[in-house]
């Protein structure tokens, strides 16, 4: 049997037309200065260094100011807390974002309770999540925002379809069912400890995988011509010893099961950095108005 190969949800290629449009609305704004977004990270984990480059260079692509720190991991809560405190008033930084996770000691939610919410760049800011549960503008989760504008852009209908989000995470999970919602959808919203997960992820017309392990979501429990939507990122390390990115849906399978499917890398991944850099231009846009 010829099995058809579900249609890519091509992120990368979205996300690199959205940076040339947000490059040419800052060239357009004619400010007396730049958009400014300043990316703090704490210690040295490797996965978070690679991500915090990825997202400086992006704004070096459209023309966004970095005002990035990077600090030791013996850096204290109150220092984190001064910093961010500067920046709420520096007239130039119009974005703000705490590169998760944080060491053990440092408290990540109490820091961000510190953002001004108008420079809440990652959304995650009880404000903006309050707007987004009240259905209310604000800016909002890049990760879940990255998703609704990739869904928009193949034209995937939501409204009254059934939508699985796994994972529960205040990063993706509860901020994308939210969206989802808010788009009509009919959402579930299921986790690790649900029973009979597979029951529940075949009902799904759109599936989104946000859990982080990889292989979570098999090709059995897809229901045929489904939307699958992987946010994992999981970095595994091969047999040849050679480290390889891969989502939390078991792409070489489902992909003969979905009718579309995001690839790892190349689909939320640049999604979430396209939404940061408008969180960020939409956040200087409005301090001009
Ligand atoms: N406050 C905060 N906000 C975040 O948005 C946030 C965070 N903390 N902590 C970690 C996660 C992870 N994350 C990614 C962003 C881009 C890629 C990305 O660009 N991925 C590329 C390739 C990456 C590669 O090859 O290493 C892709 O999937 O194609 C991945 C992961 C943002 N996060």
């Amino acid at each position: 049997m010829v099995m058809k190969q579900a249609q890519l949800l091509n992120g990368k290629a979205l996300a690199q037309r959205l940076q040339s449009e947000l490059k040419a609305q800052i060239q357009k704004s004619q400010f007396n200065r730049l958009p400014g977004l300043a990316v703090l990270m704490v210690g040295d984990n490797p996965a978070s260094a690679a991500y915090v480059r990825n997202k400086e260079r992006a704004c070096a692509n459209v023309g966004i100011a970095s005002f990035g720190q990077h600090f030791q991991v013996e850096v204290t809560q109150s220092e984190l807390e001064q910093t961010i405190h500067r920046l709420n008033q520096d007239e130039r930084v119009d974005g703000i974002l705490v590169q998760l996770p944080l060491p053990e000691h440092l408290d990540g939610v109490a820091l961000l309770h510190q953002i001004d919410p108008d420079k809440d760049a990652d959304g995650l800011h009880p404000t903006n999540l309050g707007k987004l549960v009240r259905g209310e503008q604000g800016l909002r989760s890049c990760t879940p925002a990255g998703v609704m504008r990739l869904l928009q852009e193949y034209q995937i209908p939501l409204k009254g379809k059934q939508a699985v989000v796994v994972g529960r995470s205040i990063l993706v999970g509860k901020p994308l069912a939210l969206m989802l919602l808010e788009a009509d959808a009919t959402v579930t919203i299921a986790h690790s400890r649900s029973q009979d997960l597979g029951a529940i992820t075949r009902s799904a017309d759109i599936l989104v995988g946000a859990v982080g392990r990889p292989g979570l979501i098999a090709a059995d429990m897809v229901k045929p011509g489904a939307v699958v939507v992987d946010v994992g990122i999981n970095r595994v390390i091969e047999a040849s010893g050679s480290s390889r990115l891969v989502g939390d849906v078991d792409f070489d399978t489902v992909q003969n099961v979905a009718e579309y499917i995001t690839p790892v890398p190349g689909g939320i991944g640049p999604m979430t950095v396209a939404m940061l850099l408008q969180n960020t231009v939409t956040s200087y846009l409005q301090r001009h108005q």
